[in-house]
């Protein structure tokens, strides 16, 4: 079956015509397949925001190639391929409740759909079951966006984005600035869309517990490269002290360290328990 995303030896630089050229992308190969969970980490300006916006077109790649659902993208793209590619990979900025702006939550939601062709019974069909599947009550379809919470007028944002129906959502650190409870629904709301619906996330994140908890991989950036691509378990197995680890990782790393045989390294508090459960019971000490 052909990726969904296949970058392949793409290079972006900024400000290319000037003295101050920056190099954001240096020689980027990377695939993804349907149904992937995929978390992209790195220091400031390694060049993570740079490789999103070559996912739907935003940004076209100076060379290598990029394609993304069949589409190449590069700046000759057909206007109409790339509307409906957008259609398909939801992009969702930081803090994407800064661009609600219609009166009421259903009409915010519909823009998308309606942008993209839909009609208006179609849109407001997306619009409602988007709102369902990101948990906005009924009752606040017609209230001003802007009276929501902050986790809700999130939700609100996202929802925007899937009702187009995308079968890829990308996004960037979305649960910034938000508190625990708030956080955590938008994080399982994005495990259900990609187990149930098996929609394609791709989030750039700075929380090594959400790489931990909820990634099938991740993509490790540094100075516009791919420094590693790997499963979350044998990263955090094997990566030094530039990022703070998970507090299981930590104990599981110590236990490791002090010659405690653990079947793998634990990910989360749930594994960590059971990993040392499942020791004792087989007569070891923890
Ligand atoms: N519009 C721009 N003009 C000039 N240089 C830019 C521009 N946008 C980004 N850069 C530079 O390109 C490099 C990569 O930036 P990018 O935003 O992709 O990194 P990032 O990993 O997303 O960083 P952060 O975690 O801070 O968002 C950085 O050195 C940055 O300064």
């Amino acid at each position: 079956m052909a990726h969904q995303v296949t970058l392949k030896h793409v290079n972006y630089t900024y400000g290319e015509k000037t003295t101050v050229a920056h190099q954001a992308l240096r020689d980027v190969s990377l695939t993804v397949e349907q149904g992937d969970f995929v978390t992209i980490i790195g220091t400031t300006g390694s060049g993570k925001s740079t490789l999103i916006k070559l996912l739907n077109g935003l940004q076209f790649a100076q060379s290598g190639t990029v394609e993304v659902l069949g589409v190449t993208l590069r700046p000759k793209v057909k206007a109409a391929a790339l509307k409906q590619l957008r259609s398909q990979v939801g992009l969702v900025f930081q803090s994407p409740e800064q661009q609600l702006f219609a009166d009421n939550v259903l009409q915010d939601v519909q823009f998308g759909p309606l942008n993209f062709g839909a009609s208006s019974t179609e849109a407001e069909q997306q619009a409602r079951a988007s709102l369902d599947q990101v948990g906005i009550p009924v009752e606040l379809l017609d209230r001003s966006p802007f009276e929501l919470s902050g986790g809700q007028m999130r939700r609100v944002a996202i929802a925007g984005v899937l009702a187009s129906q995308p079968r890829v959502l990308v996004l960037d650190e979305p649960t910034v600035g938000l508190d625990g409870r708030g956080r955590r629904s938008i994080l399982e709301m994005l495990r259900r869309l990609n187990q149930e619906q098996h929609i394609t996330i791709i989030m750039i994140t700075h929380e090594m517990d959400i790489v931990a908890r909820y990634a099938q991989r991740v993509v490790v950036m540094k100075h516009g490269r791919i420094e590693q691509d790997t499963t979350p378990r044998q990263f955090f197995q094997t990566t030094q002290n530039q990022f703070v680890l998970p507090g299981a990782v930590r104990v599981g790393r110590a236990l490791q360290a002090n010659g405690v045989d653990l079947d793998q390294l634990p990910l989360t508090r749930r594994e960590l328990v059971e990993s040392i459960v499942h020791r004792l019971a087989k007569g070891g000490t923890a």
